[in-house]
């Protein structure tokens, strides 16, 4: 009930603005369902009237009138709901987007792809019920019943009491269905979720599954998803064809008894012809929406369903929501004159771990000095790249604290701290789009002979000359119509053309090619000249030149040097070296 009234105060937060429309369509719907209850009134004159002999043009020809009126006005009627409905998604979408985008790194770790596509795409789209079948169907709905119901009343109250047992035993059915809906419809929206999530998968690992001929595997499962969806959809049909049979019966019973008892009070002179006319009509107004409300009330059930999924992920905190500080305006420490400058970046005593179950860093601290090369070398796993997502501050330090400029990056905000650093990935992520759509990622201001330039300082002008569309040149999907050496080095001309005084590289570990080696040396080159660069190594020759190497182990920092103090100081850093962990 609780969870209903959140819901609810969701809902009508969604409909802020559009109130106005929707009252106008409110009063289109009174004004429509005073109109339709007209008829049957009008209908007994005419009959009446045929019965007496008198004239019945004017009672005939204002009953097409109202006809014709009340067509019109649903049809304006259902415009407006459809375009507040349309308008209330798009709204959502947007939010959904933009929130989706500013979720914490961590919360895409854990969630599928797929299933947050899902929600963005199929959830957002069922909210329409909520409006369109949902609430305008039912207040519509209920109100052309009550309206009958009182105007049936009204022309035989006896006769009325004789139908009511059967409506009420139509209604109960029905009530007992729509409250089962909800649940079942949530459960097949959560399995076309993970149905979304496995073609996700599948579709990004493409060449994998194909060479491991997984492809009948993984259609498999993928296939026991929408097959769950199926069987909630089955199980929600069996029940509702369970209730049309005595719905089917209550309604036809309820005619039948009418017509029935209404003759025998007709044949004794208690009602006229014209009456009974008059009653068997405005019972038909009040079953007729009784269908409508119903199904009605299970489309308002299987939206907000859709509702609760979408605001699971719309409350789920963004990143900044985790941060106490982000609204204050960073104050990066100024170098006073004659004073030395702080480092670049200082790791202070950090310690961190991914879950509460194990520290991946533990009591690290060095510092990269402004200017030149660090390297971060140790074996598989010691925690080299979540040195470089802390300093991003994707995640945030257990304890002991990051320093960039001297500042603690706690103390700014992410914006800030974001346009100090430049990063470049480990599998350098080229988005599906063109050469230039990846390089203007972050400076897209940057004009084409800049894009040039920055390509040619990375050795990597050729690929914007390959075909006449230059930089319009589209890279594939992840970047597959690039080889892996022109991936990293896209990546890194993406981050050096937006110049930040420090840059974060995380070294392939795939092998390159002897020119594709030499291309890659010659953009480090390029990049070390002018920024200050921390970079986790994998390759002796990017060791062997750095100005300081820091070796770490198991989460720990053992050594810290250069390349010819630590052969004769670490024993680990000599291992890495000449075992070749460090690729030659
Ligand atoms: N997003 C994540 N969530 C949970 N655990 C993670 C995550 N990223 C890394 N880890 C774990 O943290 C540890 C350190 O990983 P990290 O990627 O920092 O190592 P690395 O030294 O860079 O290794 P490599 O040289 O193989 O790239 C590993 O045990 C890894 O399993």
């Amino acid at each position: 009930m609780n969870g209903t009234r959140v819901r609810l105060r969701e809902l009508l937060r969604y409909m802020r603005g559009r109130v106005p429309l929707l009252v106008l369509a409110a009063v289109l719907s009174l004004v429509g369902a005073g109109v339709t209850l007209l008829q049957p009134l009008l209908v007994r004159s005419v009959i009446d009237a045929i019965s007496a002999s008198r004239p019945m043009a004017g009672p005939a020809s204002l009953l097409a009138g109202l006809l014709l009126g009340s067509a019109v006005l649903s049809g304006v009627r259902d415009f407006l709901l459809r375009r507040t409905a349309e308008k209330m998604v798009l709204k959502v979408r947007e939010r959904l987007v933009a929130h989706v985008l500013r979720l914490p790194v961590a919360e895409y770790d854990r969630r599928r792809t797929g299933d947050l596509l899902s929600r963005i795409g199929a959830d957002s789209t069922l909210l329409r019920l909520v409006i369109t079948s949902g609430l305008f169907e039912l207040a519509t709905g209920g109100l052309m019943i009550l309206g009958a119901a009182v105007a049936a009343i009204l022309v035989d109250p006896m006769l009325f009491a004789v139908t009511w047992g059967g409506l009420v035993a139509a209604l109960i059915a029905a009530v007992l269905v729509a409250r089962r809906t909800r649940p079942l419809s949530e459960q097949a929206q959560a399995r076309l979720g993970e149905m979304a999530s496995g073609l996700e998968r599948a579709i990004a690992g493409a060449r994998t599954i194909r060479a491991a001929r997984a492809e009948g595997r993984e259609t498999r499962v993928i296939g026991r998803s929408t097959r769950q969806a199926y069987e909630s959809g089955l199980r929600l049909a069996k029940l509702q064809a369970l209730v049309v049979p005595v719905a089917h019966i209550a309604t036809h019973g309820v005619f039948l008894l009418v017509l029935g008892v209404g003759g025998a009070r007709v044949a004794g002179g208690a009602l006229s012809v014209g009456d009974l006319v008059a009653f068997v009509l405005f019972l038909f107004f009040l079953i007729m929406p009784l269908g409508q409300v119903i199904s009605a009330y299970s489309q308002l059930q299987t939206g907000m369903g859709a509702m609760q999924r979408v605001e699971d992920i719309l409350n789920l905190p963004t990143e900044s929501a985790h941060d106490r500080h982000d609204t204050e305006r960073a104050v990066l420490s100024e170098p006073v004159l004659g004073e030395k400058p702080p480092p670049a970046i200082t790791f202070d005593r950090v310690t961190f771990g991914y879950g509460e179950d194990r520290a991946v860093l533990q009591n690290v601290s060095f510092t990269v000095p402004v200017g030149g090369r660090t390297a971060l070398v140790g074996p598989s796993g010691a925690g080299k790249s979540t040195l470089l997502a802390l300093a991003e501050r994707f995640y945030d330090v257990d304890s002991g604290a990051v320093h960039v400029g001297g500042t603690d990056i706690r103390r700014m905000s992410r914006d800030t701290l974001r346009a100090q650093l430049g990063y470049v990935e480990q599998e350098a992520p080229i988005l599906a789009g063109t050469i230039r759509d990846n390089l203007l990622l972050a400076t897209p201001g940057a004009t084409d002979v800049e894009l040039m330039a920055v390509l040619g300082s990375v050795n990597l002008a050729g690929i914007a000359e390959r075909t006449p569309l230059g930089l319009d040149a589209e890279v594939g999907e992840g970047g597959v119509l690039l080889s892996g050496g022109e991936r990293q080095r896209l990546a890194i001309a993406r981050t050096l053309l937006s110049a930040p005084p420090i840059l974060l590289l995380d070294e392939p570990t795939s092998n390159l090619d002897a020119r594709n080696e030499a291309a890659f040396r010659q953009a480090l080159a390029a990049v070390s000249a002018e920024h200050t660069l921390l970079i986790v190594a994998h390759r002796l020759s990017t060791v062997v030149d750095a100005d300081q190497i820091v070796v770490i182990d198991a989460g720990k920092v053992v050594a810290v040097g250069r390349h010819d103090e630590l052969t004769s100081t670490s024993p680990l850093y000599r291992d890495l070296a000449t075992r070749q962990l460090l690729i030659v």
